[in-house]
Formats: C-alpha cells, structure tokens, sequence
C-alpha cells in the first residue's frame, strides 16, 4: 500500500485576498480532517491526509490550505468551524446517473433489455405529467445532496418540460448538474420516441435555458444507438453545435445482447462506439456508460479522443451486464471515471461504487487490478471532474479549488464509527470510509462553500446539529 504524503505543513497561499490586506467580507477557516487524491491519474499512493488541516475559504474558494496551527496564524480573527470528529472529504462526482429512475431503483432480476421494458421505460413515460415530474427530480436531486454528490453528469428525460423541472430544481439545490433532453426516435416505446428535428428544436431551446447558467451545463444524450437511427444521431451531432461547450453522453457496450442488436442495426459501422464516431459525438466532452465489453479498436478511438468512460460497477452486477476491464482501459490511457447509473444502480452513494468497483477487480483475478483506497477515493472525485472538465474548479480540496466538500460523520456506535476510532493510518481510515460509508453517515455537505444538505448548526465548538425544523 503506497505511503500517504501529509498536506503542506507551511500555509500555502492562493493569490488573492489574505490576512494582510483585510482579508476579504467571506472567510471562514475549517478545521478538519481531509482526504483527499489531487493527482491527475488514480495512483496506489495518491493520497493526501492532513490530520489536522486548517482550511481557509474566501468567498468558496480555497485560498490557504497547511496545518491548522500555521493557518490559524495567520488568520488569527477569522471563525473557525471546527469538523474535527469527521473526516472531510471532497464531494463526490456521479458521472452517470439517471434522473427519472430514482423511484424504480430495486429492479432486479432482469438483464438490461428486459430491465428497460419491464422496469426503467414504464416510469419514464410518467415524466410526461410535469407535475410528476417535479416530483421525482426532487427525490433525484435530495438522493443526490445527501448521498455526498456535489456535482453529476445527469442522463435526462424524454419530456423537455422534465428536463426543465430537473435543471429548475437543481439551481435551487446549487448542485453542479450537466444533463439533457434524452433522445430516441425507435425500439423503445412510441411516448418516448422523437423525430431528428423536434428533437433538435427542442435541445436548443433547452440549451438556450439552461446551458453556462449557474452551475448548470447541457449534454446532447441520445439515449443509446439501439434506439436512435442515423438521422437522430445526427441531429445530435447538429446540436453539438447549437453553443460552445455542450457535453456529448450515452450508452456503450454495456450488455452482450444490446451490442448484437446494435451491430445489426448500424451494419457498416465498425463497432458500437463508431456509431457515435460516424457523428462526430466521439471527443473530450464525451462520457460514454458503461463500456463493459470494448474492442481494443474502441479502447483506441476512445483514448485518441479524450473520452471518459462512467464505469458503473453496481449497475453492471445488478444486470449480469459483465465484470469491467478497468486494466484494458487504464492501460489503453482511457480516462474513467465512476457512475450510480441509478436506477440500474443500486443507490446514489459513490462510497458503494467505489467499494462495489473493487469488488469487480478481485473477482476477475489476475486481468483485474488491486484497487487501493486512495484509486477508489480518486475514481469518485477527482476522476469524475477531470472526466467533466472540471479538474481545475473541484475534485479535490486543494488551494484553487471551489470548497465542495462532504463530512463524514458516522452516528456514534455505528461500525463505522467503531472502526475509525483505531485506523492504522490515513489509508486503512479511508478503507473502512468505503467499506462502512453510507448516505446516513454523511451530515454537511458544501457546494462552493455553500451548505446544501438541511441547514446545520455548524456552532463555534465543533458540534452539528441539524436545525430545528419548525
Ligand atoms: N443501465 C442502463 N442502460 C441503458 N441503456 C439505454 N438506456 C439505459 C438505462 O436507462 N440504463
Ligand atoms: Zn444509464
């Protein structure tokens, strides 16, 4: 198991306001625990343990990070909101995660095609009422919040008026969300089928609404190439270029029986992947599903790219979609990150995928790689905003970085709680952190230094306690 290199021990500056020049009207200085994984690959030893680290925050901005005495030095006049009794984590990226599943996760027993017409399709046809709609991007956005999610590349819905309740709800909540209106013009079910044109009308009044607004981006998702024709593809492609920026997601090579389904519609394409290539959707604003089952062609084009691949480990064993060649993927240096894929998925905890991923790499053996604690924290942070483009703003709780942060704070007796009072060192705490970690361990939640779980009362002596809700 790699070392744990501690966090600078001077305070390290950002440029920007300071001590010295008044600082500035927004400054809070934390005291906490951080875990966290700033290098740029998900490495054995990437991790970084500050046991008592003073973070100082200006205006959601990490401006100092270094021990806490050295800080607290220099900001000698600040509050200090003291998290010490957790561990504070940065928050956690979900690249792959469907909105109007969060009422069917549970489907079991079905592999995906079967899952998607018994299961997923039904209640997406629902999303057509916008009443319900909002409904269900409420529990989709609060399962977000207080799973620890901070910022998700969201597959959509068939509605655009869903679309709208979704991104409506997310500025509310202040997550960092990219999403879409989800396209398919065959093989589903007629409610959720589009033609190429309405669905380019409408992407690009979505995109005019919601795209570089806030926190909020668009991504053109068809919803897979079985179910989108080569004119569809197309006008996805024609959308790609209603505004600079957008985001390109779907499905790939998640179950053997799709990709014969796929092969067979789309005959002169070379494989899965070169259905979207054939468009131009294939570049480094794309993150493709699943990819349980690439050729090393795809792999190739894949990397070439700059594309990410959202593995989504529990998803893939809830379906018998197939145990994923993360070595293939690494060594072909294609970028992955880690996705819920709720309601395939099996919750919105990035803990469980994290762990469930690790799973996946013990059971295929000697083709699997020993995931460390410190891959598995890389693989549900920072991955997922180098994945997003975000690598410069979150990812990590570095000086420079927006402060999303989680705390983790187990209930008192729990087994996470008991397991975390003698942890050998930093990277067996963070062990037990993804082997025990749930939702229900999670009690704060920052999106640019901004509290987004239910308001707690982060009080001067360290104490949370949830605010009375009157
Ligand atoms: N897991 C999963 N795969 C898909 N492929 C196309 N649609 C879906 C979906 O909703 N979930
Ligand atoms: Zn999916």
């Amino acid at each position: 198991m790699g070392g744990v290199r501690h966090g600078a021990s001077s305070a390290t500056r950002r440029p920007g306001p300071g001590p010295d020049d008044g600082g500035g009207t927004n400054v809070t200085l934390y005291r906490a625990t951080v875990l966290d994984t700033p290098g740029d690959l998900p490495t054995a030893d990437g991790l970084r343990a500050s046991e008592d680290c003073g973070l100082v925050v200006h205006d959601g901005i990490i401006t100092f990070r270094g021990d806490f005495a050295g800080v607290r030095a220099a900001f000698p006049d600040e509050e200090v909101v003291d998290l010490r009794g957790g561990v504070l984590l940065p928050g956690f990226v979900d690249t792959h995660v469907h909105y109007p599943q969060v009422r069917v996760v549970g489907g079991l027993g079905m592999p995906l095609l079967d899952w998607l017409r018994e299961c997923a399709l039904p209640e997406e046809l629902s999303l057509a009422d916008p009443v319900y709609a909002h409904g269900v991007a409420r529990d989709f956005l609060s399962g977000l919040v207080h799973a620890g999610t901070t910022t998700a590349l969201v597959f959509g819905s068939h509605f655009a008026d869903a679309v709208d309740a979704l991104f409506t709800e997310a500025e509310t909540v202040g997550l960092r969300i990219t999403a879409g209106l989800v396209v398919s013009d065959r093989l589903l079910a007629p409610g959720l089928h589009t033609t190429p044109a309405a669905a380019l009308r409408d992407g690009e009044e979505l995109v005019a609404r919601w795209h570089g607004r806030g926190r909020l981006r668009y991504a053109v998702s068809p919803r897979f190439a079985l179910s989108a024709s080569e004119a569809m593809l197309e006008s996805c492609a024609a959308l790609m270029d209603a505004a600079p920026g957008l985001w390109f997601t779907s499905h790939l090579n998640e179950n053997v029986d799709e990709i014969e389904h796929v092969n067979r519609l789309f005959p002169g394409a070379a494989d899965y992947l070169g259905t979207y290539d054939a468009h131009g959707l294939v570049n480094a604003r794309s993150v493709l599903a699943h990819n349980v089952h690439p050729s090393a062609a795809e792999l190739g084009v894949l990397a070439g790219a700059g594309a990410a691949v959202a593995h989504c480990p529990s998803s893939n064993s809830a379906l018998g979609s197939g145990l994923f060649p993360l070595r293939d993927h690494l060594d072909a240096g294609v970028r992955v990150a880690l996705g819920t894929d709720v309601g395939a998925g099996t919750g919105f905890s990035l803990l469980k995928e994290g762990l469930q991923a690790y799973f996946v790499q013990q059971l295929l053996g000697p083709d699997g790689l020993t995931l460390t604690p410190a891959h598995l924290l890389h693989l549900a942070t920072r991955s997922g905003a180098l994945a997003l483009g975000l690598g410069d703003r979150v990812g990590d709780l570095g000086v420079g970085r927006e402060f999303d942060a989680v705390r983790l704070h187990p209930r008192p007796g729990s087994t996470l709680d008991v397991a975390l009072r003698h942890p050998k060192d930093a990277t067996d705490a963070l062990a037990k952190i993804f082997t025990l970690g749930t939702p229900a361990d999670i009690d704060v939640v920052w999106v640019a230094g901004q509290v987004v779980t239910a308001p707690a009362q982060l009080s001067r002596d360290g104490s949370l306690s949830p605010m009375e809700t009157t």
